[in-house]
């Protein structure tokens, strides 16, 4: 029997920004119908990295694989298999979140029952049947990343990839959010989100990679890279290095 490849192979990525190297040699690897989570300082290149990775950023070298299709050679193949929640990026500001998101179910190809079943059930699911024909201009911070996944989610894709999921969003909305998730994995899905909140990784994710200044500094099960210590957060701080303690805000106190 042949092995099923990985969800999602990042090899060799490198990135240069002027004489900023902001990504150099990442390589990852997402086992299939895993909960991984890629954690690193601000700065650190995880969005370019997963950038480049789902196709939006062409690197300077290296690429992606999801279940084995080239993102670079075979983006149809690779990129009908993965959801994308970017960090940032522009939205269709005047569409309301119905439109939105029927707009994106019919560009993946679905047929009218479909969509119209996928996009309710997605509406109410998120909490955001409210705001169906408000403006995507008038969402706020957390809404707008409801909407992102709801539209990363709606074509049922075999691996998501989201950059920042649970920021500003609130505490009821993650925990829907995360039941979301761990369904999905449970359903053989595969996901890789990026978070600075160690906790959370720790809760949620079977695998994590350590990124900082661009490399690669850890990666494996949670239990490897948290290794002797006693949780995420300290073989974080181990890895990457405790910052210097702040001096010179005596004019604040
Ligand atoms: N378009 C760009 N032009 C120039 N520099 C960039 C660009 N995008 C990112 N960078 C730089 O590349 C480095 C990595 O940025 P990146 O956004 O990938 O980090 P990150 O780990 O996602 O950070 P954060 O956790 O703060 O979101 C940073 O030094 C950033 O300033």
């Amino acid at each position: 029997m042949t092995p099923q490849p990985p969800a999602f192979e990042l090899y060799g990525l490198c990135k240069r920004f002027g004489t900023k190297q902001a990504v150099d040699h990442v390589s990852l690897t997402v086992p299939s119908g895993s909960f991984y989570g890629l954690v690193g300082p601000n700065g650190a290149g995880k969005t370019t990295s997963l950038t480049m990775a789902v196709g939006l950023l062409r690197p300077d070298s290296g690429g992606a694989r999801v279940f084995g299709a080239d993102v670079w050679s075979d983006p149809l193949r690779a990129k009908s298999m993965i959801g994308v929640l970017p960090d940032g990026m522009a939205m269709p500001e005047r569409l309301t979140g119905r439109e939105l998101l029927t707009y994106l179910a019919q560009l993946r190809g679905l047929g009218p029952e479909q969509v119209g079943e996928r996009v309710d059930d997605l509406l109410t699911g998120l909490g955001l049947d409210e705001a169906e024909n408000t403006l995507i201009i008038e969402y706020s911070a957390g809404m707008r990343k409801k909407i992102g996944l709801a539209g990363a989610l709606v074509h049922a894709p075999r691996l998501l990839v989201l950059d920042e999921p649970f920021e500003a969003v609130d505490p009821i909305s993650a925990t829907v959010i995360k039941g979301i998730l761990r369904s999905f994995t449970e359903g053989g899905g595969s996901v890789i989100i990026s978070s600075h909140v160690m906790a959370l990784v720790e809760q949620i994710c079977d695998h994590v990679g350590v990124i900082a200044r661009g490399r690669v500094l850890a990666s494996g099960t949670t239990a490897e890279v948290r290794g002797g210590h006693a949780g995420l957060e300290e073989a974080f701080v181990d890895l990457v290095g405790a910052p210097e303690p702040v001096k010179g805000f005596a004019w604040l106190a």
